[in-house]
C-alpha cells in the first residue's frame, strides 16, 4: 500500500488506474475493479486503485454520514484480493481539495502514476468543489495519453447500490440488503476489553442499537450493540458474548442476522 505520492517508485510504468473513497468495496466496487482489471489486461499494464483518506465528506465537513464500513487496510486487502496490484492512499487534505481538476490530473494521474487508462464509475466527481467528472477525465486524457471509462453504475434491489445505501441498511437494521449490497456480511474489528465489550475505533459504522447473530473467530456469537445511534454512528457501542478470546485480543466481527432489540 502506498501511502501517499511520495511513496510511487519513480521508476513505475504505466497503469490502469481506478480512483474512489470505495469504503466496503461492495459490488458495485467490485464490479469497478473488475472493470479496471479488465482495462488493465487489454494492454498488459498493471491496476492501481487510489483512494482517500479520510473520508473527502467528513474532512469538508458536509453534513453526510461518513462512518468507515471498512478500515483503510481492509479496503485495501480486499482490493488486493479482488487482483488490483497496487492500492495508493491519498491523504484527504484541504489542500488536497482545493486542488483543481485539471491539478490533480496532471500531478496524480499522469506525473506521479502513469496513467495509460483510466476506469471510474458514471457518477464519480473529483477536484475544487467536485467540479471534474467523466467528461473532464476524458477530454484531458485526450491531451495526456490516457483513456477513460466511466462504467455504468450497478445497482441492487433496484436502487443505486453505494456506501450510502449500505449505511442506511444498517441503521435501519436491515442486515439482509446491507449483505446484499456488500457482497458478503458487514464486518468490524475492534480490540476486545473486560466485559465483552469490543473498542472499535472512531467513527466505525455499526448497525442501530439490538441483539444480533454474528460470527467472530469462525464461531457463531450473540451480539449486542447499545446506545443511541447518532449521525456519525459513534455512540453506539458493541459488545461479544459467547466469549470469542482474551481482552486485549483483536476480534473481527461479522454481522449475520437481527434477532431482537
Ligand atoms: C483533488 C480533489 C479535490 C476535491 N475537492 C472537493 C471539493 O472541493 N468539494 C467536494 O465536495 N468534494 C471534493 N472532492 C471530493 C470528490 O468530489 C469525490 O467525493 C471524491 O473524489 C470521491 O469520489 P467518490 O465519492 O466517487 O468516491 C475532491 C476530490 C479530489 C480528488
Ligand atoms: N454501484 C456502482 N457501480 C459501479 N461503480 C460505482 C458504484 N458505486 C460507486 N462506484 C464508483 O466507485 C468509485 C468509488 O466511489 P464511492 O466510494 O464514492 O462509492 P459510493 O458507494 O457511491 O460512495 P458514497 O455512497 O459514499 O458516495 C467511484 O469511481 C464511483 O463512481
Amino acid at each position: 500500500m502506498w501511502r501517499g505520492l511520495s511513496d510511487v517508485p519513480a521508476d513505475w510504468p504505466s497503469c490502469a488506474v481506478t480512483i474512489g473513497v470505495f469504503d466496503g468495496v461492495h459490488r458495485g466496487h467490485a464490479w469497478l475493479i473488475e472493470n479496471t482489471l479488465r482495462a488493465a489486461a487489454e494492454s498488459d499494464l498493471p491496476a492501481v486503485l487510489v483512494t482517500f483518506d479520510p473520508h473527502p465528506a467528513r474532512v469538508l465537513g458536509l453534513p453526510r454520514d461518513t462512518s468507515a464500513l471498512s478500515s483503510i487496510e481492509r479496503r485495501a486487502g480486499i482490493a488486493r484480493e479482488l487482483g488490483v496490484d497496487r492500492v495508493c492512499v491519498l491523504p484527504f487534505t484541504l489542500e488536497l481539495a482545493r486542488m483543481s481538476p485539471a491539478e490533480f490530473i496532471e500531478n496524480v494521474l499522469v506525473n506521479a502514476l502513469h496513467a495509460r487508462s483510466v476506469v471510474v464509475g458514471a457518477n464519480f466527481t473529483f477536484g475544487h468543489r467536485g467540479a471534474g467528472d467523466v467528461d473532464t477525465l476524458r477530454s484531458l486524457g485526450t491531451r495526456h495519453g490516457f483513456t477513460t471509462r466511466g462504467v455504468h453504475l450497478m445497482p441492487v434491489n433496484g436502487a443505486d447500490c453505494s456506501s450510502t445505501h449500505i449505511r442506511g441498511c444498517l441503521q435501519r437494521g436491515d442486515l439482509l440488503a446491507a449483505t446484499r449490497a456488500l457482497g458478503r456480511p458487514h464486518e468490524v474489528e475492534g480490540v476486545l476489553t473486560g466485559g465483552h465489550e469490543v473498542a472499535l475505533p472512531e467513527g466505525t459504522a455499526l448497525p442501530c442499537a439490538g441483539r444480533y447473530a454474528g460470527l467472530a473467530a469462525g464461531r457463531t456469537v450473540e451480539l449486542v450493540v447499545t446506545g443511541s445511534p447518532r449521525h456519525d454512528s459513534d455512540a453506539l457501542r458493541l459488545r461479544c458474548l459467547d466469549g470469542p478470546g482474551a481482552p486485549g485480543e483483536t476480534v473481527r466481527v461479522q454481522f449475520l442476522e437481527k434477532i431482537g432489540t
